[in-house]
């Protein structure tokens, strides 16, 4: 078994983007910018805002947070994103999920100017990438392709298992498999929680990549999975105790595996790698440099 190190592929990324930047500045233009908005104190959004800003810095960005109560209305977060879609001196905002619930986040992602859509939430975005044309990818799904690409792990013609069906994540990286450009051509089956557990069963334990995305600790077990199996974990569970979990039972899993993404150090930090790399292609977008 061998580990994805999420954290050593996400530190290369973005010294390679940081070379460039700096190669940019160097011409005499402005860093690149990225705006975030964070409505009210959620303690994990709070840390995931602040290891994006953090990125920002180590990749030559300017990074700024922009605070919002947590009794912000909807039609004041629209207002701010408005005035941030007219602001030429940012190329990327992305407001940090999840809102409170007076808060249609879908209206809010819609509201997004879609070149400056660094999540790849907006629908034109998401639509673009479903059908190769270019696009800012999700973040999350962009970076599990990046992590399978730095390892060499083939994809073309293997049988992929995605669990979860989130806009942001299971869907998403189901398409982006499946494509026929890029990383994809794969075979896909997008399941989720509903799935009934034979037929969930009956997937995994013949899938050759398995994704999880749902949040449960511990949901994907040893007897769900065939011996050399790839495992993407997605999720990010904080359990009473404090400890950081994902959704697989990383000890009785692990040494099935050929190769596993470790929670910490797996995929969240791809998360924000992506994020910088879909936040230099707006800017270079910007100043026409592609
Ligand atoms: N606007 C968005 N909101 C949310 C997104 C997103 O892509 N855009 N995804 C998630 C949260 N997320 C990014 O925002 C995110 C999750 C996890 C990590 C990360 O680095 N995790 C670390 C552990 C961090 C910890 O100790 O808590 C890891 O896995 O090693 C970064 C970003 C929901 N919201």
């Amino acid at each position: 078994m061998e580990l994805l190190d999420g954290k050593k592929c996400a530190e290369s990324l973005v010294a390679d983007i940081s070379r460039k930047v700096a190669g940019y500045i160097g011409s005499g233009l402005r860093k690149p910018h990225m705006t975030i908005i964070l409505v009210g104190t959620h303690a994990p959004s709070e840390s995931y805002v602040k290891s994006k800003i953090a990125s920002c810095g180590r990749a030559g960005f300017e990074g700024n947070l922009i605070r919002l109560p947590e009794t912000v209305t909807e039609q004041e977060l629209l207002a701010k994103i408005n005035g941030i879609n007219n602001d030429p001196s940012t190329d990327g905002v992305i407001v940090q999920l999840p809102l409170p619930s007076h808060i249609n986040e879908q209206n809010v992602i819609n509201a997004i100017a879609p070149e400056k859509d660094i999540d790849g939430f907006h629908p034109t975005n998401f639509g673009r990438m479903a059908l190769g044309q270019k696009a800012f990818r999700p973040a999350t799904a962009y970076g599990i392709c990046k992590l399978l690409q730095f390892y060499d792990i083939p994809i073309r013609g293997k049988h992929c298992v995605v669990i979860g069906r989130s806009n942001i994540v299971g869907k998403p990286i189901s398409i982006m498999l499946a494509n026929d450009f890029d990383i994809g051509n794969a075979t896909v089956t997008l399941t989720h929680i509903e799935t009934p557990r034979p037929l969930l069963l009956d997937e995994t334990r013949r899938a050759d990549i398995v994704i999880v995305a749902v949040g449960i600790p511990g949901f994907v077990s040893e007897d769900m999975v065939k011996e050399g199996v790839v495992l993407i974990d997605v999720g990010i569970n904080r359990l009473e105790n404090g400890k950081l979990v994902g959704d697989v039972d990383f000890a009785a899993v692990a040494p099935k595996c050929s190769w596993i993404t470790p929670v910490p150090g797996g995929v969240g930090r791809m998360t924000v790698a992506a994020l910088m790399i879909n936040t230099l292609m707006a800017y270079e977008n910007n100043f026409n440099l592609t």
